[in-house]
């Protein structure tokens, strides 16, 4: 029957999305790495896209998009659970996304696509931005539609870009997606956020005989190694300490700026494969320890910080074989390396030289490093004219224009990305971020709509960040079977989504 159909769509106006927005800010404020975790979980959400599918197919839930599929999808194989790809394996960020975003999205009885997309948007106001200022809250500055529908089936694999792609095929990918390679180099920016800029304070880094002779963050055995965001192991530094401010120039941590840009432009950059193919246990102690101040730099919080530690030392000593979904050191980075030889002032370009001074190795993708040379070497590269001539114009011009023509530039792009290739409700629409604050509670159903009754806040409501360290200690919880007094699941019938994948929560709030 129609109308019973129509009333189980989902209706994004009902969500209070001011809430929402809090509720990630929350998390952000909790954990500073949270931020690029949650930003990588969406764009890998939204673009895991079979092109190929999507052109016969056009609008079919099995061609991928941005459903929450990265976030909801299960399975013991990479096929069928997008959390097991070695594209997801990085710390494992998507189930550390999904533990964040999930519960949100049951709070507020919103999809868990929309949670994401705007979470990932609103997230970029708990970090540093240009100039000392906070980075802007990107939902600000556009409009994101909501409506996305949430679909617990992993979209395709080997549907993302890999990190060693060339700028021709970065082009393809992005042109085959809908969007613009102007799009994708504004959207790269945000691998300023990659791990450890700066952390560490040293000049001993050499090369390694376990890492293949790499350049890698491995020193002399008794360099004096500290870092700017001191880790709370209590050996080093106090447990909880906040990065330090002044004495570190270097530290790009958790800041979102144009460094991106500005790092691509420096003069005499070159790259290098890092094969982590080590583990842990096979380390020195030196070398071990220096590893961990490594890993546990780039967390902000000390719970974080806790977690990698233990989940080092586990592995450490063999009690897990990697960490935990077998992704520990096993992927492959491509270091991309700057010398220092030209920021002492011999380089011509005085805009660049006052910008060189980070540390001589931060890791990017080789993607990055093809970009790079686009604006310092093109002929080196094999991609046809055009392509380079575009990617190195887009570089340059947010290498010497303003952080904020950026941050519009990406927040257009990123708002899009998330939008092309949704499954829109046809409730969908654009939310002020003001709107009512009812939302529906588990157990009630209103047996005239058969949606839950809706409630109103409790007047507890969670407004400070211990609230949030709450939330994720209780998102840590694995999905369990619906609660008894559960009744309102059947109002999410025409959603397509897998319930026996994931909990009720959705809709039922617990
Ligand atoms: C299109 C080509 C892209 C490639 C090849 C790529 C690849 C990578 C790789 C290899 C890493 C490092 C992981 C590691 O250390 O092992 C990374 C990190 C990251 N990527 Fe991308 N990426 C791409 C696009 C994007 C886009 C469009 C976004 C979002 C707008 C994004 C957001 C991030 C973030 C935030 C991190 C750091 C996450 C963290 O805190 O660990 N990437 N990416």
């Amino acid at each position: 029957d129609d109308a019973i159909v129509q009333q189980a769509v989902y209706d994004p106006s009902t969500v209070d999305w001011k809430a929402v927005v809090e509720a990630c800010r929350l998390i952000g404020r909790f954990e500073k790495r949270m931020a690029g975790m949650i930003i990588r979980a969406g764009y890998h959400d939204a673009m895991s896209i079979d092109t190929a599918c999507r052109k016969k197919t056009p609008g079919s839930i099995k061609c991928g998009g941005a459903d929450a599929s990265a976030l909801l999808s299960s399975g013991k194989t990479p096929a069928v659970n997008e959390a097991k790809r070695n594209e997801s394996q990085h710390r494992s960020y998507l189930r550390r996304a999904a533990k964040a975003i999930i519960p949100i999205a049951q709070k507020y009885n919103a999809s868990v696509a929309d949670t994401l997309a705007v979470c990932a948007m609103a997230i970029t106001s708990t970090l540093a931005g240009a100039s000392g200022r906070q980075a802007p809250n990107m939902l600000d500055l556009v409009p994101l539609r909501v409506g996305r529908i949430d679909h617990a089936e992993a979209n395709p694999e080997n549907s993302l870009l890999p990190g060693e792609a060339s700028l021709t095929q970065m082009s393809d990918y992005w042109t085959a997606r809908g969007m613009t390679l102007e799009e994708g180099v504004a959207l790269l920016g945000i691998h300023a956020l990659m791990e450890n800029k700066g952390c560490m304070v040293t000049s001993n880094a050499r090369r390694s005989a376990a890492y293949g002779r790499k350049l890698v963050h491995t020193y002399a055995k008794g360099a004096n190694i500290s870092t700017c965001n001191p880790y709370g192991d209590g050996v080093d530094n106090p447990a909880g300490k906040k990065p330090v401010k002044g004495s570190c120039p270097r530290l790009q941590m958790h800041k979102l700026d144009t460094q991106f840009y500005l790092d691509l432009a420096t003069p005499t950059v070159s790259m290098f494969d890092v094969k982590l193919d080590v583990g842990l246990k096979d380390l020195d102690e030196e070398t071990y320890r220096v590893n961990l101040k490594d890993i546990t730099c780039s967390f902000s919080s000390e719970e974080f910080r806790k977690v990698a530690i233990k989940e080092a030392s586990d592995e450490r000593s063999g009690d897990i074989e990697h960490w935990p979904d077998g992704g520990w050191l096993v992927h492959n980075l491509t270091g991309v390396f700057w010398s220092t030889n030209n920021c002492q002032g011999t380089a011509k370009d005085s805009k660049t030289r006052a910008n060189c001074n980070h540390m001589v190795y931060w890791p990017y993708t080789r993607l990055d490093g093809f970009m790079a040379a686009a604006v310092q070497s093109p002929e080196e590269l094999e991609d046809a004219k055009p392509v380079v001539d575009r990617v190195a114009a887009s570089v340059k011009d947010y290498m010497n224009g303003s952080a904020a023509k950026w941050y519009l530039d990406y927040a257009k792009a990123y708002a899009k990305m998330m939008s092309v290739a949704a499954d829109w409700s046809p409730k969908a629409g654009f939310p002020t971020f003001n709107e009512c604050t009812a939302y529906v509670k588990a157990g009630a159903k209103d047996e005239s709509s058969g949606y839950c009754k809706a409630c109103t806040r409790p007047a507890t409501w969670e407004t400070n960040a211990a609230k949030a360290r709450t939330a994720l200690a209780a998102s840590k919880r694995s999905p369990g079977p619906c609660p008894k007094d559960c009744v309102c699941a059947s109002a999410a019938a025409g959603r397509d989504f897998d319930w026996k994948a994931m909990s009720c929560g959705v809709v039922c709030v617990n």
